[in-house]
């Protein structure tokens, strides 16, 4: 389903601080208003999907059903090919309760560390869901392929992004300037497709 997003307010359905100054930040040239998750004080559900699509759509759905409001919400994480796409829709999980991404990062590399020349390729997906209170929904994917170094380098981002280097750079997601990984992040890449569609 495809339809026109009239500027107005739009929940930003994350509790994730990294995502939603992202998402705010490309939400900015649309004119739409966005309000997060933790201001209109709504829960954080239970991210029950096997597919990285599922759980957007069930974040955005719960979202705009207690909001009355249009809600976007964004599914993310980094798949690592030697690893099976591991960690995947499991990438926050993968940090714990007290949302340690050094210790995540440090189980990557023991993983591959058990794989002989196992290859470093890997990529981070995007999915965003935008659901209306009306039932109407729309969702896309974006994705960005690089590789991961050791150690992790720089803190400009958040989860990952010390580890993950674009193919054809040599600065970490941690090291690059926010904002041009906001032009050529997974984030980035799904935005322009949502941006095709709604606005
Ligand atoms: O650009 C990124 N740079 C680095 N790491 C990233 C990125 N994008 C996703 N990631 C990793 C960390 C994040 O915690 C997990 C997503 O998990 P995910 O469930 O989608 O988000 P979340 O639980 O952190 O917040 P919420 O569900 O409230 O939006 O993947
Ligand atoms: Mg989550």
């Amino acid at each position: 389903m495809s339809r026109k997003l009239l500027p107005g307010r739009l929940v930003v359905a994350s509790h994730n601080p990294g995502k939603v100054r992202e998402i705010t930040a490309l939400l900015g040239a649309y004119g739409a208003e966005p309000v997060s998750a933790a201001e209109m004080d709504l829960p954080e559900p239970e991210e029950t999907g096997t597919t990285f699509a599922a759980n957007a759509l069930l974040k955005a759905r719960q979202a705009a059903d207690l909001s009355g409001l249009p809600a976007l919400a964004d599914d993310s994480g980094l798949c690592v090919d030697a690893l099976n796409g591991d960690p995947g829709i499991f990438s926050a999980r993968w940090a714990g309760e007290s949302k340690d991404f050094g210790e995540a990062m440090r189980r990557i590399e023991a993983k591959l560390g058990d794989i002989k020349d196992a290859p470093r390729d890997a990529h981070f997906v995007c999915a965003l869901a935008l659901c209306w209170p009306d039932g109407g929904e729309v969702e896309v994917e974006g994705r960005v392929d690089g590789a991961l170094v050791n150690p992790p380098r720089g803190d400009r981002g958040f989860g990952y992004d010390p580890m993950f280097v674009r193919s054809g750079d040599d600065q970490t997601f941690g090291e690059i300037d926010p904002d041009l990984k906001h032009r050529i992040s997974h984030r980035a890449d799904a935005f322009a497709k949502l941006v095709g569609l709604v606005f």
